[in-house]
């Protein structure tokens, strides 16, 4: 059985972070391990408490696994700050991590901040470049580009400026767009766009987190960059058309269902 690390932040109200990470290994049946970063008190509503976690006991996690191990795949989601990102890219290069998918987390789908301002240029320099594929949601598209992103050719040219500074693969995820779900992936210099209607469903809280922990599982059972994403936006558009109701405010997936 395949092996898929996430490394992220805990949410205690479980729909997004390690907690939906876990759930959506274990649904694609791949063993799941996890570092966490930081503990979030957070629910349907807001996260209201960050606890991080200190960068030497994050190092120690990741020697624990590692020397044990190891990954077929790695998610990367919430890293809080740059003294956590400089450790994880460290020890990433130390264990030639694979796979590796980044979710560039900086805010919550509630509001809530979940990356430091500062730690933005941190994560572009030491973490996105080993990544196999970023997949920023359109406002941290746009913090990493530095420029407004209001339509499908602005999502273009954000990928085209992305791959500048990017290993691999970039995925811009137009779910906070207008009324279509259409994603872009930018591989190998080609391409690729996935399109979904948008689903009249108010629960998206977690869908990024669980779109990178499922195009990590497909990379980690030997799936293409572009086939991984096609496979995930299938399981995160399954989970959206269930329309779960958990929650006061906007709430979580419901993983049972994402693959029929
Ligand atoms: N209402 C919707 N209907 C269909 N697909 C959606 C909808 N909302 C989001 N998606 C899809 O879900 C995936 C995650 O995109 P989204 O832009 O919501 O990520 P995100 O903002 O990082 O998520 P979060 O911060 O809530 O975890 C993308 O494939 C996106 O197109
Ligand atoms: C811990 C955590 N990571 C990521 C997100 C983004 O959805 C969140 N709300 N909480």
């Amino acid at each position: 059985m395949e092996k898929v690390l996430t490394i992220a932040g805990s949410d205690c109200s479980g729909g997004a972070g390690i907690q939906a990470d876990i759930k959506t290994i274990t649904v694609h049946k791949l063993y799941a391990m996890s570092v966490i970063t930081a503990l979030t008190a957070q629910n349907t509503t807001g996260v209201y408490g960050v606890q991080d976690v200190t960068p030497d006991f994050v190092a120690q996690q990741l020697d624990c696994i590692f020397r044990d191990i190891k990954p077929n795949a790695i998610k990367i989601g919430m890293v809080s700050n740059p003294d956590i990102i400089a450790v994880i890219s460290e020890k990433l290069q130390e264990y030639q991590g694979v796979n590796i998918v980044l979710d560039p987390v900086m805010v919550a789908t509630s509001g809530g901040k979940l990356l430091k301002d500062h730690a933005v240029e941190v994560l572009a320099e030491k973490l996105i470049p080993l990544a196999e594929v970023i997949t920023p949601n359109i406002p941290e598209a746009e913090a990493l580009c530095g420029f407004q992103i209001d339509s499908l050719d602005d999502m273009r040219k954000a990928a085209e400026k992305l791959s500048s500074i990017a290993g691999k693969g970039i995925l811009i995820k137009g779910g906070h767009l207008f009324s279509s779900a259409d994603d872009l992936l930018l591989y190998e210099s080609k391409e690729y766009w996935f399109r979904e209607e948008k689903i009249n469903n108010p629960n998206t809280h977690g869908t990024g987190c669980t779109l990178s922990s499922a195009i990590a599982c497909n990379l980690a059972k030997g799936h293409s960059v572009p086939d991984s994403v096609l496979l995930a936006k299938k399981y995160i558009t399954g989970a959206l058309r269930d329309h779960f109701d958990v929650g006061k405010g906007r709430g979580p997936l419901n993983h049972c269902y994402a693959i029929r």
